[in-house]
């Protein structure tokens, strides 16, 4: 039996994560690697890979047909970002993924961006506009929706989730960043550190193409110095429970403040267990609201497959 690596001998690949959401990274400039979902599983195992939520591949937009449909509109999108879950599976949308995605790609001498300096990446999930920051990167995640929008403008829930842990089924709500999550409200700390994520919970109905669950606790309060403050764990389809979601710290903003009503503030501050991203909502200038994320990127470490 041929070993799901072999085909991989020689390539370079790197290590990084955004607030603990860690990935493999291989740069494939000009699409000439093919990676199966075995081999994706294989990278992204912790006991026998290299380990990581996720692998990113680096390739040029015009190798990809995906790639080249979003080049029709959008010219300057020369990267895709290629993201697989890790257990193989395609996912849209990464928002911790894109900001270690544009620093690999300066890490690399792919691209040239100073502080300051805005790049247009393409994605599954559309183009977003990633922006150096002293800090870290800022992204334009584009505009925000339910999925359910009826029953969301209805109740304020579309979907019951149940989690080992918790002793009765929670409401919940289900956006689209790109990638679709669906946000559960709980009461406080104690609630959040003592539900069991090692099990996938249950949502039902499940959004069509599947879910990333976020369990969400605002701070109490809720808003100082006009900034939204909650605490959030995830638990991430084609992962597990991982240390930080991007594109979920946005889903799960967008829900609390959607709860909290009209005077709920447009600047977010989400704490994960691997750290805090920021998320601020603002007019995107095609009139809908838009999402942005903000927060650190880091290489660990660079390698060659064995
Ligand atoms: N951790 C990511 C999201 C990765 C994809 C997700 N598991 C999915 O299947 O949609 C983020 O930072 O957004």
């Amino acid at each position: 039996m041929t070993e799901p690596h072999a085909s991989l001998t020689g390539m370079r690949f790197s290590k990084g994560h955004g607030t603990g959401n860690d990935f493999v990274l291989l740069a494939d400039p000009d699409g000439d690697t093919q990676i199966s979902p075995e081999q994706v599983a294989f990278l992204c195992d912790r006991h026998r890979g290299i380990g990581g939520d996720g692998l990113i591949r680096a390739v040029r937009s015009m190798h990809l047909p995906e790639g080249v449909a979003l080049l029709a509109g959008n010219p300057g999108a020369e990267w895709f970002m290629d993201y697989r879950n890790a257990d193989g599976s395609l996912s849209e949308m990464c928002g911790n993924g894109v900001r270690v995605f544009v620093h690999f790609l300066i890490e690399q001498g792919l691209v040239v961006l100073h502080p300051g300096d805005e790049l247009t990446i393409g994605t599954r999930g559309g183009v977003k506009v990633v922006a150096r920051t002293g800090y870290g990167y800022r992204v334009d995640m584009g505009p925000w929706e339910f999925i359910f929008p009826d029953k969301a403008a209805e109740r304020g829930m579309d979907s019951l989730v149940e989690a080992a842990g918790l002793a009765v089924a929670r409401p919940a709500l289900s956006v689209d960043m790109g990638n679709p999550h669906t946000v559960v409200a709980l009461a406080d700390a104690a609630e959040l550190e003592g539900t069991n994520l090692n099990q996938a919970p249950s949502v039902t109905p499940v959004p069509p193409h599947g879910t990333n669950v976020e369990f969400a606790v605002p701070a109490e309060p809720l808003v100082r110095d006009d900034v939204g403050h909650i605490s959030m764990r995830v638990h991430e389809r084609g992962v597990g429970e991982t240390l930080s979601c991007g594109t979920g710290a946005c889903a799960a903003a967008a829900t609390t403040r959607f709860w909290a009503g009209a005077d709920a503030p447009d600047t977010w501050e989400v704490t994960v267990p691997g750290g805090v991203v920021g998320v601020r909502f603002f007019p995107g200038l095609d009139g809908r609201e838009h999402v942005e994320l903000s927060g650190p990127a880091i290489i660990v470490a660079s390698g060659v497959l064995s």
